[in-house]
């Protein structure tokens, strides 16, 4: 499905911030695969993000997404197979437009028709049903602004936009990070079913260790640019956040260090 070899990204080459962000990254994703990814501060995550996304393009190394060589295209053209949920609960959502109207971007990036025929009764009828699924209530808030929402209930909307056209590959970006605890638990258990439900093969950086351990069915770790760890299903099934961090440590020779760590309940 996606398959990432020999990735490599150099930041300020040549400088005294030279930055090696990947270094020669291989990474394959199998149909419905859902990874979590973990790592300290300045490890690569979100490169590596940014480079399946299209928003940077690595110096070395090849991305396919499902055969197909996308390392050159740009984000747009890729938007068609990618979702992506980012951090900042603004940045997934247009404010000034109201929530069928985002709803409408959302469902022309994928490929089907515009946004002036997106908005017929039919279509209507649909993202209400769909909005009805988040279990928030915004099915009868179509015509509202989606600056006036929360940040959980817009994180939510971004999640639905990202997922609704069943994307080849969904990129979770710490989505949750973000969010109050409650919240974060909701728009994490709207992850877990959404990705269930359409068998989304996703990609998902978290700090929160626990939420790391309980989803998905592989954990992959990174540490200064390299996947230093791969975890599988059985494995994972019995992996704790206190096995995770040891075995951190002795990969690395040295502590966890990272800022915003979560290591869950
Ligand atoms: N645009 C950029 N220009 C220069 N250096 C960058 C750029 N983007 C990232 N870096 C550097 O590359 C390294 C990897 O950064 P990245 O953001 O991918 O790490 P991360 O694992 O997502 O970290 P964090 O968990 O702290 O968000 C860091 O040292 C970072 O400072």
């Amino acid at each position: 499905m996606l398959k990432a070899e020999q990735v490599c990204k150099l930041f300020n080459a040549g400088t005294a911030d030279e930055k090696f962000a990947l270094q020669h990254v291989n990474l394959e994703l199998h149909e419905g695969d859902f990874v979590t990814i973990i790592g300290s501060n300045g490890a690569g995550k979100s490169t590596l993000m940014n480079v399946i996304s299209g928003v940077m393009i690595p110096d070395i190394g090849t991305i396919r997404i499902q055969g197909m060589d996308v390392t050159t295209m740009p984000e747009h053209v890729r938007s068609k197979w990618i979702g992506r949920v980012f951090q900042d609960p603004m940045a997934g959502t247009a404010p000034s437009m109201t929530i069928e109207e985002n709803l409408a971007l959302a469902f022309a990036r994928g490929g089907r028709r515009g946004l002036r025929l997106g908005l017929g009764r039919r279509r209507r009828e649909w993202f209400r049903s769909q909005l009805e699924d988040l279990g928030l209530g915004l099915e009868d808030r179509l015509t509202a602004r989606v600056g006036l929402l929360s940040g959980g209930e817009r994180q939510a909307l971004s999640l639905l936009m990202a997922t609704f056209m069943k994307p080849s590959l969904l990129l979770l970006d710490e989505h949750t990070a973000a969010l109050d605890p409650a919240r974060a638990e909701m728009v994490t258990r709207l992850t877990e079913r959404i990705v269930r439900d359409s068998a989304l093969t996703t990609l998902m950086v978290t700090h929160n260790m626990e939420q790391a351990i309980r989803l998905g069915n592989r954990l992959i770790m990174m540490d200064k640019g390299r996947i230093i760890l791969d975890i599988g299903p059985d494995e994972k099934g019995i992996l704790t956040v206190d096995k995770l961090l040891r075995e951190f440590e002795r990969l690395r020779g040295e502590k966890f260090v990272d800022d915003r760590v979560v290591l869950g309940s």
